[in-house]
């Protein structure tokens, strides 16, 4: 069965699925410019790290279609780089639209250099560039699927089925296909050794509830929802085999940062004596950041915590702390990182970039 397409793109026409309307409504909503693609990925129409990377990069294609090819090549390169920095600028936390962002930048420079390319010709080598983030992040999430799946098998040899925890969206929606974490977990059920997903709920913004659930049913995964505050319980009363979860940023030594709510189960795993596993592309590793202290951490609005759609769930005039992200140390992730390269131990990862 296909997977969930949220992220259409067909000769220069982007369109997204509106994650805010789900699970009522499979709304696409047309992304004409990057402006569009900003306000998007701001309000969380589009979320999940490659996503917005993919979402952001198609977006600037879309314009740059469009556009008859400036007077130079160092026109068009400023261009480029001036939009990509406004980009840059939608969300801080995840990682993969500053990378993808410095990928473009360097083949503008490239580009320039190249005395036999014309303006028009590097126009469409941006282009192409940006378009083919695409299928390469399709490409990626089943090698992740593929090298996880067997890693946990091999680690967990004598058992049938398996029992796996996952947190936020790290599927379809949150990539451009098949997903990160949710692909290690359906490669488990393709292979018929999946017994039961466990997704959590995860507050604030419920995207567990809201999109994993969705797509585990859509897909007919068989999958039990459980609310944050179950993770130990559900750990114990259901023997999780291990926790599987995506990324926003891996730093350089392995830290890594994601959904909140990542951090705490990484530590009732380590008490449950529980496998835990990240997922995540090499677009989700910053080399540049020695460990997790540096990572930027986004504050969302409390809106999102004390509202659920326009009703009210807390007091007013209470006082809130609403940190998008927490940053998993690197001795918790005790399964290893699982990439498209292979599943690597948090501190052998630098060699593979
Ligand atoms: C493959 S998605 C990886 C991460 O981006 C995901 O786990 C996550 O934390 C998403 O957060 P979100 O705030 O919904 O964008």
């Amino acid at each position: 069965m296909a997977t969930l397409q949220a992220i259409k793109y067909n000769d220069g026409q982007l369109e997204i699925l509106d994650q805010l309307l789900l699970p009522e409504s499979c709304t696409f909503v047309p992304i004409w410019n990057v402006e569009d693609a900003w306000a998007a990925i701001r309000e969380m129409k589009v979320r999940g790290a490659p996503a917005i990377a993919i979402v952001g990069c198609l977006s600037l294609a879309v314009e740059l279609r469009k556009l008859a090819a400036p007077e130079t090549k160092e026109e068009l390169c400023r261009l480029v780089q001036e939009k990509l920095d406004y980009l840059v600028t939608s969300r801080p936390t995840a990682v993969n639209m500053h990378l993808a962002a410095e990928a473009c930048v360097k083949l503008c420079t490239q580009l320039t250099d190249n005395t036999s390319v014309n303006v028009a010709e590097a126009k469409d080598d941006i282009v192409k560039h940006l378009e083919a983030m695409l299928a390469n992040d399709i490409a990626d999430n089943r090698a992740i699927g593929e090298h996880g799946a067997s890693d946990i098998m091999k680690k967990n040899a004598t058992k049938d089925k398996l029992r796996i925890m996952t947190h936020c969206n790290t599927g379809s929606l949150a990539t451009a296909g098949y997903g990160t974490a949710l692909g290690v977990i359906r490669s488990l059920h393709t292979a018929s050794k999946l017994d039961q997903v466990y997704c959590t709920e995860t507050r604030p913004y419920n995207q567990g509830s809201r999109l994993t659930a969705f797509e585990l049913v859509y897909e007919k995964i068989p999958a039990t929802l459980v609310c944050d505050s179950m993770a130990a319980a559900a750990m114990k009363q259901f023997k999780i085999d291990a926790v599987i979860v995506g990324a926003d940023r891996v730093a350089a030594n392995g830290d890594t940062a994601n959904k909140i709510g990542t951090y705490q189960l990484a530590v009732l795993a380590k008490s449950h004596d529980i496998l835990f596993y990240v997922a995540a592309p090499f677009s989700s590793i910053d080399f540049q950041i020695p460990n997790g202290h540096s990572i930027p951490i986004e504050e969302r609005p409390h809106s999102e915590m004390t509202h659920t759609g326009s009703i009210r769930t807390a007091a007013a005039g209470i006082n809130c702390w609403n940190p998008g992200f927490d940053v998993t140390p690197a001795e918790l992730i005790t399964g290893g990182i699982i990439t498209e390269k292979g599943v690597f131990k948090p501190d052998q990862l630098a060699p593979h970039q």
